[in-house]
């Protein structure tokens, strides 16, 4: 159901008397912002199908609400029993809406039998579907589209986690060995005698997923996923009957990710055949794979529905899809990729399952790494581990996690991201806010900043200058955009050193970031990008004569399959080297740009400060975090180790009120869905 229809819908509804003060006081819940106006518009719909009772409109608002911050579902067990907890409401808030819809469900079996009498809301498995808008799957309330994607996204899962691909075994051990050569390995890595001892888990990632048509390999920043998947690629092509005919295809959520992806894993192959030699053609690999592409391209998205060209009827022609930054990946995107591939398709997912999900419903990749930390490998897999590549697993990671947990391996150690950014990332990644806040203020390091007690000027300054010891600060950026590229009278030359010059000034821009909590307010993105603007202005460091001025940083906000712009994009505005009145925005495309008339683009904000969220599958040399003065919802340990992650050399946290830091570690961004049952 789409937010189109709800409200066409809720034009036509008559609402009973009775019912009058709930919808008024829904309505003021979502004038104030404490509901989205999408949950009223949902109640009244159900009211206008004949829904009258006050518990189950209430139950369909929260419902949506849910789903607006990236639930799956809504718990009765949660809502019986901690209401508060569950909405991040205020007692007040609650009851006033409770009052209202008396007399309420005490307990989830309640609030189960309440639900379970309303003919609109289908209870899953057990009655004869008619395609109620909702459904209740045992103590799960869902709106009926994510429903159908979890249970689909469940039962491909397991499908494709339980299948079985014949590995030669003797070949995969033989590779393995090549692929993976252990002096190799202590050569490159200044490692402990205990990191050197432990299991090789990249090795143990390829020996699994060769062995199946789904695997998950997770790992934190800089493990290696990267390298393991472009040895897995290898692998695959020298135990393939014909590599020549091998279809593989590269993609990630944005086109960012994309472009990082297929290049990290050209180096990888390039390096990797550097050591091979003739014994594997890897340049033939690499010139095989084209480029990557983000997931709408590759399923063939169209403009005005969230239809794809590639679905279950017509699917991918491919043998193996490796998808980068699969965090991002909400439930919808899953379930459309596992319908378009067909059943021998091999699927590979690589990301941070500890990262923040999209914004959108779902976490899959957390759902799916439910046992990744643990391992619980069992009989099965630890003997193929012992006859692929002589593995023999510690104990500690025996168990008997279900089928996709025996096809999920996670890489411990980080080969770039240790010293003191990578060790703040693990405290904050454990919650262990004593050992953060200790190596944040561990003093001079000047990888590691904690402004503690910030004021806006500090900000600006970081914005402007970086920091001492830090490079940053978009002044290098801006002292570029000064410097005019050379002009030719021959149109060629001209474009191509306007492009050179594009593409360094992309190149400087994503070298640093602002990064903050949250969009709204003095510490939001849009206060900040404000702020930064005006500063920047007051130093003539841009002229902004029109919103399109030059210079101007912007982030695509809505896929724009037209123009060819996706949600996240970053580009810069530069005039047209042969039209000085049509500005256009440049876009880096992997060691190139690619520009669109800076009209045609509508959905953009400045971006000199972004979200969090939207910097999922960047990283820049140095990366600012901006939390607001004081804690909300969206601020959670999530939201800080995917901020401090973003950072390759250095990292500054910006905080008002010192406090903000702690409590945002306490507080866990758990989404609720049914999928990780459904996989047990
Ligand atoms: N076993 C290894 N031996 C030597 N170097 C390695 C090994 N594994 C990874 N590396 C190197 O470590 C760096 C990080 O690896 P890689 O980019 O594959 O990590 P990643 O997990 O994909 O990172 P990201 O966080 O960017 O997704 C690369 O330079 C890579 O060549």
């Amino acid at each position: 159901m789409r937010s189109a229809d709800l409200t066409n819908a809720a034009t036509f509804q008559v609402i009973p008397d009775n019912l009058q003060t709930l919808f008024e006081t829904f309505d003021e819940f979502a004038q104030a912002g404490v509901l989205r106006r999408l949950g009223p518009a949902l109640a009244r719909f159900m009211a206008s199908l004949g829904m009258q009772d006050p518990a189950q409109l209430l139950a369909c608002t929260l419902l949506s609400e849910l789903e607006g911050r990236g639930h799956s579902c809504l718990i009765l067990q949660e809502l019986a029993d901690d209401p508060c907890g569950l909405l991040g409401w205020k007692s007040a808030q609650w009851q006033a809406l409770a009052e209202l819809a008396q007399p309420l469900p005490n307990g989830s079996n309640e609030w189960r039998a309440r639900l379970s009498n309303c003919p609109h809301i289908w209870l899953a498995q057990t009655q004869a579907d008619q395609q109620q808008p909702l459904v209740l799957d045992q103590d799960r309330l869902y709106l009926r589209r994510y429903w159908t994607d979890e249970s689909n996204v469940a039962k491909a899962i397991r499908a494709r986690a339980g299948s079985q691909r014949t590995v030669d075994l003797a070949l995969a051990k033989h590779w393995l060995n090549k692929l993976f050569d252990s002096n190799d390995l202590s050569a490159k890595s200044a490692e402990s005698a205990e990191s050197a001892s432990a299991p090789d888990w990249q090795k143990i990632a390829c020996a699994i997923a060769l062995r199946s048509q789904l695997s998950i390999i997770t790992g934190g920043p800089g493990t290696g996923k990267t390298y393991t998947v472009a040895r897995l690629l290898a692998l695959l092509f020298a135990s393939a009957a014909k590599p020549e005919n091998l279809r593989i295809a590269l993609a990630a959520p944005t086109g960012k990710a994309a472009a990082r992806l297929k290049q990290a894993i050209d180096a990888a192959l390039q390096e990797l055949s550097d050591k091979v030699g003739s014994a594997l053609p890897l340049a033939q690999l690499s010139n095989r794979m084209g480029a990557a592409r983000t997931l709408h391209s590759l399923l063939g998205a169209r403009p005005d529905t969230r239809l794809f060209a590639h679905h279950s009827g017509n699917q991918l022609d491919l043998d193996v899809l490796i998808v980068d930054e699969a965090s991002m990946v909400h439930l919808e995107m899953m379930a459309a990729i596992l319908a378009a591939l067909p059943a021998s398709t091999m699927l590979i997912l690589l990301g941070d399952k500890d990262q923040l999900a999209s914004v959108e419903a779902g976490a899959v990749l957390g759902d799916l790494c439910r046992d990744a930390e643990a391992g619980g490998y069992n009989d099965q897999t630890l003997d193929y581990l012992s006859s692929s590549c002589g593995v023999k697993l510690p104990a500690q990671f025996r168990g008997d996690a279900a089928a996709m947990g025996q096809q999920t391996v996670m890489l411990r150690q980080s080969r770039r991201f240790g010293g003191p950014i990578g060790k703040l990332a693990l405290a904050v990644n454990s919650g262990n806010s004593a050992a953060a806040v200790a190596s944040l203020r561990a003093g001079d390091s000047s990888n590691l900043h904690w402004i503690t007690q910030a004021q806006s000027k500090q900000i600006l300054e970081l914005a402007l200058n970086g920091r001492s010891g830090a490079e940053g600060g978009y002044r290098s950026y801006l002292s570029l955009l000064n410097q005019q590229p050379r002009v030719y009278a021959d149109p060629a030359s001209l474009v191509a050193e306007h492009e050179l010059w594009a593409l360094q000034l992309l190149q400087r821009f994503e070298s640093f970031r602002i990064l903050c909590a949250v969009r709204e307010g003095a510490w939001g993105v849009a206060g900040l990008n404000t702020a930064i603007e005006l500063a920047l202005e007051s130093q003539k460091l841009i002229k902004r004569h029109t919103e399109w001025y030059i210079g101007r940083p912007v982030m695509i906000t809505r896929n724009d399959h037209g123009t060819g712009v996706y949600n996240g994009d970053i580009g810069i505005c530069l005039p047209d080297p042969l039209r000085a009145d049509a500005p256009r925005v440049y876009f880096l495309e992997g060691q190139t740009v690619r520009s669109v008339l800076a009209t045609r683009l509508r959905e953009v904000v400045t971006a000199y400060a972004m979200t969090v969220h939207k910097s999922q599958g960047s990283e820049f040399s140095h990366t600012v975090l901006v939390l607001p003065e004081v804690a909300s919802p969206v601020l959670s340990r999530e939201l800080v180790y995917t901020g401090i992650t973003r950072a390759r050399s250095n990292f500054t946290l910006v905080t008002p009120v010192a406090s903000v830091f702690e409590e945002a570690l306490k507080r866990r961004t758990l989404r609720a869905s049914g999928l990780t049952g459904l996989l047990a």
